[in-house]
């Protein structure tokens, strides 16, 4: 459905984007995560024909996105990542203004769209909050029903709700067929959306992954509090691995076997678990780690 071939792109100065290719099916949810700077825009950009690649092409069914400019917008949903409105207008004349760019929406379709994401669309657009600002441009993607939408950073500026309604969306369009492609920064955001994801770092795509398979990878890190120091003491002699033990609270990691840690844990009395999963830029850094350093 959505094929990035070598797209290469260097701005002055150096950076940019280097032969990045990966393919997204049909029906398929793929994330796009990498830190600031990585070029996550950059790409999309280039995905939506907006800017032109130096080398390499990028096809949407069959079409060649900067080739065919113009012909395959009905078909492709967008949220840029900062949204440039028209100065003076309201949520509902932007909304209108697009439904006409996109040849039509369905107006109950559009109407559903706005009650779900909260927010009074008679709001002049100079005084919504970036959130507002954001839930308008959920909808403008969303609300002629593409057969492709492309997100760049959906979820900035919402707050926890909204990111659950989002997610709800996402999955509810998924199931319908609809193909997706999204940036992020958050990996519990790509974990609960996305089938694949790609990391991109520098420029350079350092891995596409099932998200299963980035899941087991993930390491937790437990924080585990004992009600007393005998049981702490036979705790740390079980051979789970142990990052660290302070008064009564043992910090243990656990990499994809939980059986393990739970029946060791259940043989003590606990006060009480805390979770830390193991963070984005972690998981990045044992990519750098697989790959020789960066
Ligand atoms: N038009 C441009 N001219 C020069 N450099 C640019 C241009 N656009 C982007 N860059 C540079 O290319 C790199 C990639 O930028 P890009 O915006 O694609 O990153 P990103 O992954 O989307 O980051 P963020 O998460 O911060 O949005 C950055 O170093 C950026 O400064």
């Amino acid at each position: 459905m959505l094929t990035v071939s070598h797209v290469t792109k260097v701005f002055p100065g150096g950076k940019g984007i280097f032969d990045i290719s990966f393919t997204v099916e049909k029906g398929e949810v793929f994330g796009f995560l990498g830190p600031n700077g990585a070029g996550k825009s950059t790409t999309i950009r280039h995905i939506m024909g907006f800017m032109k690649p130096a080398q390499g092409t990028v096809r949407i069914r069959d079409f060649d996105t900067w080739k065919d400019q113009g012909k395959f917008q009905r078909l492709v949903g967008y949220l840029p990542g900062e949204i440039a409105f028209m100065e003076g207008m309201t949520g509902k004349t932007f909304l209108d203004f697009m439904s006409r760019l996109r040849g039509g929406v369905d107006p109950k379709r559009r109407a559903e769209l706005v009650e779900r994401l909260q927010f009074d669309d008679r709001t002049p657009i100079r005084k919504m909050s970036k959130g507002m600002k954001q839930k308008v441009g959920i909808v403008a993607a969303f609300m002629h029903e593409p057969e492709v939408i492309v997100l760049d950073e959906p979820t900035s500026g919402l707050d926890p709700l909204m990111q659950r309604v989002f997610i709800e969306l996402v999955l509810e369009e998924k199931a319908k067929g609809t193909t997706f492609l999204m940036s992020s920064h958050s990996f519990p955001e790509i974990e609960r959306t996305c089938d694949r994801a790609a990391i991109i770092k520098d420029g350079k795509l350092i891995a596409v992954k099932n998200i299963h398979e980035l899941q087991a990878e993930q390491r937790k890190l437990f924080e585990v509090s004992f009600e007393d120091a005998g049981d702490r003491d036979a705790f740390l002699a079980s051979g789970l691995k142990i990052e660290s033990c302070k008064d009564n609270r043992v910090r243990v990691a656990v990499q994809g076997d939980y059986n393990r840690f739970v029946q060791e844990t259940a043989k003590y009395r606990i006060r009480s678990i805390d979770v830390a999963s193991q963070n984005l830029e972690d998981i990045f850094m044992d990519y750098y780690d697989r790959k020789g350093g960066n």
